[in-house]
């Protein structure tokens, strides 16, 4: 049972997304035990599923799925696969060891718009649940494209299929994307994303970082989609979402 249930705390259905980088099948059943509840999905994060063996992979595949939580392997392993011309054979393997997800991104490297589309439609034939990233992990590269720019992308991956876009924020939240060089959100691009016409419960924003997690909750609601959460930072974000802590207390609605 809930604890402090006679609280009636505000609820949500933002989604949640954390990010596992190698941590152990010992150490993601006792997280689970403690706040599954509170994520939707677990990003194996960029290659490092292809750095575990198989064994422990499928073991915490089976952990993810037995606590409710889709996990599946970052887009930079996709985009290694890609590369090495082995996509079908990546889906099929991800497919086998259990994944039901898959992110189909270009960050580290150039693909060309038109396939992206067809890898994320491909995807979805295979009955994958689709992610799809919008954004560059070089600094450089990614602020090269204007926000205008993402949002249009944005949305015609949603057309090719995509469950989910999510938008850049790296592990570190810093001078990627939306953020600027200390991590605060760069206000001209997130007004042209709150006043365009996306359906932002197919939006994912990766916001590591604290500042970002309540920018996006004033903004977007407490069931705004949020990624590339730390696992010791589930429970803080929840208490964000719902009013418990000073940055958001009074100013969530019941
Ligand atoms: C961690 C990330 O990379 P990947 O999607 O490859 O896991 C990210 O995009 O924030
Ligand atoms: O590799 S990461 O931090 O997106």
């Amino acid at each position: 049972m809930q604890s402090f249930s006679f609280l009636k705390i505000p609820v949500h259905n933002g989604l949640t997304m954390i990010i596992d980088k190698g941590q152990s099948p010992e150490y993601v059943e006792h997280s689970m035990k403690v706040f599954a509840n509170y994520i939707t999905c677990a990003k194996f994060g960029w290659g490092t599923s292809a750095v575990q063996s198989e064994e422990i992979l499928k073991e915490k595949i089976e952990i993810y799925k037995k606590y409710g939580v889709k996990p599946y392997p970052g887009g930079t392993l996709f985009e290694y696969a890609l590369k090495e011309g082995k996509f079908l054979e990546f889906l099929d393997y991800c497919n086998n060891l259990g994944f039901e997800c898959v992110e189909i991104s270009d960050g580290s490297m150039e693909i060309d718009f038109d396939l992206k589309c067809e890898c994320i439609k491909k995807a979805k034939e295979y009955g994958f649940i689709v992610l799809s990233e919008i954004g560059k992990k070089s600094i450089e590269e990614d602020a090269k494209i204007p926000i205008s720019k993402k949002i249009a992308d944005l949305k015609l991956e949603i057309e090719a299929g995509s469950d989910f876009v999510i938008l850049e924020g790296r592990e570190g939240g810093k001078s990627i994307g939306l953020y600027d060089e200390k991590g605060n959100l760069k206000q001209d691009d997130l007004e042209q994303i709150v006043n365009s016409d996306i359906d932002f419960k197919k939006l994912i924003f990766e916001a590591p970082l604290k500042n970002q997690q309540v920018e996006f909750i004033e903004r977007f609601g407490n069931s705004v989609n949020l990624g590339n959460i730390a696992f010791d930072d589930v429970i803080s974000l929840e208490t964000l979402r719902t009013g418990l802590r000073g940055d958001t207390f009074g100013k969530i609605p019941k």
